[in-house]
């Protein structure tokens, strides 16, 4: 177990209007935007803050905080009753049957918003509208209507242990339950050897299912990171999402998506997903759980800490857990990202970080905005690389 929150915050540590940050070198504007070759907007302006005196939750408590699971029961609306009369008229004695058919019930039906952010919105339990009766002079009821309910891009349907529906485009519909077909009045039954039918039949009911949704981010790229490495911070720097950022471990709780607008009208997805540690695949930290939000991620950025002794033990880390939750996650087109470098040890450790991983490795600072462009050029890199790979495929790169 690892405790929840190591170091106390204060308003001074927190970033983003909030506070100062404190470790910037003199002369230096904190939060100084970098010179942008790319504009950047935001998906997500939720931001998590804590009221002043505020107890620190239990690690248990700061994983309800986004829902990415949920179980659902859902019916159809049920379909209208059919009815039984016969047309009365003054000296029209045998008018004949004229009871009208049901209407049919609603169905409900799933739909991917990018407007919803999390499963928390989705209630435990939905009923479809049911349709209305039938009535007299052959009036048929009127049918449900059909009951949307909204639910992140990127929500997998699950039916016991089979996936049912992957609604991982915007607008994308499934219908999860249907609604039953109304009933038929006693002028349906009206034939030549049955001229004065009294049979009607009921609404049928609506489709009964319980359904599993579990969510999976969608975003080009995914960071990957230890607590504490600058993920969020790196977040707010290349786009305009507004995670929090703080000295403690375990700062962000769900993933936050941010969109950076190139200057080819593209606009790349990046996901910053809470810190992992050291035997997350064993439910450590926040466990396994935020783990599958990295696999749709098209490509990674390893997002390491300089000012660590060893910052390279970090990415070996983080590939062996990524591994451990899906084989050849970790091979996925990536960038090495070391952050911190305004730091004098962070500095330092360059040659030796250079020496190991090569010169691809990035080393920025997400405070200063130092060397960020560098990194949104191998960002636009790998998201051209993607594009060209599905088209080869013949499949359509995902489009933010
Ligand atoms: N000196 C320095 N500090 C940084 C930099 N980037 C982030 N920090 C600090 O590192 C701490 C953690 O930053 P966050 O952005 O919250 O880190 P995170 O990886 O999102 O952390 P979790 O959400 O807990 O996983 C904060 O105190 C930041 O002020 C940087 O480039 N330089
Ligand atoms: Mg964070």
């Amino acid at each position: 177990m690892v405790p929840s929150r190591l170091l106390s915050v204060g308003p001074r540590t927190v970033f983003g209007g909030v506070g100062r940050w404190t470790r910037v070198a003199p002369g230096q504007l904190p939060w100084h935007a970098p010179p942008r070759l790319l504009s950047a907007s935001c998906a997500d302006l939720s931001k998590h803050q804590e009221p002043p005196g505020k107890k620190p939750l239990s690690e248990k408590k700061l994983k309800r905080h986004f829902v990415d699971h949920r179980r659902v029961l859902i019916r159809g609306g049920c379909g209208g009753d059919g009815v039984s009369c016969f047309h009365s008229e003054p000296r029209k004695e045998f008018g004949g049957p004229d009871g009208g058919d049901g209407g049919d019930g609603g169905h409900v039906i799933l739909k991917a918003d990018q407007q919803v952010k999390s499963l928390s919105s989705v209630l435990s339990r939905y009923q479809g509208f049911h349709g209305q009766a039938g009535g007299r002079k052959n009036c048929s009821g009127r049918g449900g209507a059909v009951l949307y309910i909204r639910v992140p891009v990127g929500t997998l349907v699950k039916e016991g242990s089979e996936v049912v529906a992957d609604l991982s485009c915007p607008g994308a519909e499934y219908v999860a339950a249907r609604g039953g077909a109304g009933g038929k009045g006693n002028r349906f039954f009206l034939a030549n050897d049955s001229r004065a039918p009294v049979t009607c039949t009921p609404g049928q009911p609506g489709q009964e299912r319980v359904l599993f949704l579990e969510l999976k981010t969608v975003a080009h790229a995914g960071m990957v990171g230890f607590p504490n490495a600058g993920k969020s911070s790196l977040l707010r720097a290349i786009s305009n999402a507004r995670p929090a950022v703080a000295s403690y471990p375990f700062t962000t709780l769900k993933p936050h998506v941010g969109i950076v607008r190139c200057d080819d009208h593209q606009q790349i997805a990046v996901a910053d997903i809470p810190g992992i540690i050291r035997g997350a695949h064993r439910n450590r930290g926040l466990g396994s759980a935020f783990l599958r939000h990295i696999e749709r991620c098209r490509f990674l950025l390893f997002v390491v800490d300089l000012s660590e002794p060893e910052p390279w033990t970090q990415l070996e880390d983080l590939k062996w857990e990524l591994e451990q939750h899906e084989a050849g996650l970790s091979r996925r087109p990536h960038v090495v990202v070391a952050n911190k470098v305004d730091l004098p040890e962070a500095r330092a450790a360059v040659p030796r970080l250079r020496a190991r991983l090569g010169p691809s490795a990035v080393a920025l600072s997400a405070a200063t905005g130092e060397n960020v462009e560098a990194l949104l050029l191998r960002l636009q890199e790998l998201y051209r690389q993607h594009v060209a790979t599905e088209l080869q495929r013949g499949r359509q790169p995902l489009r933010w």
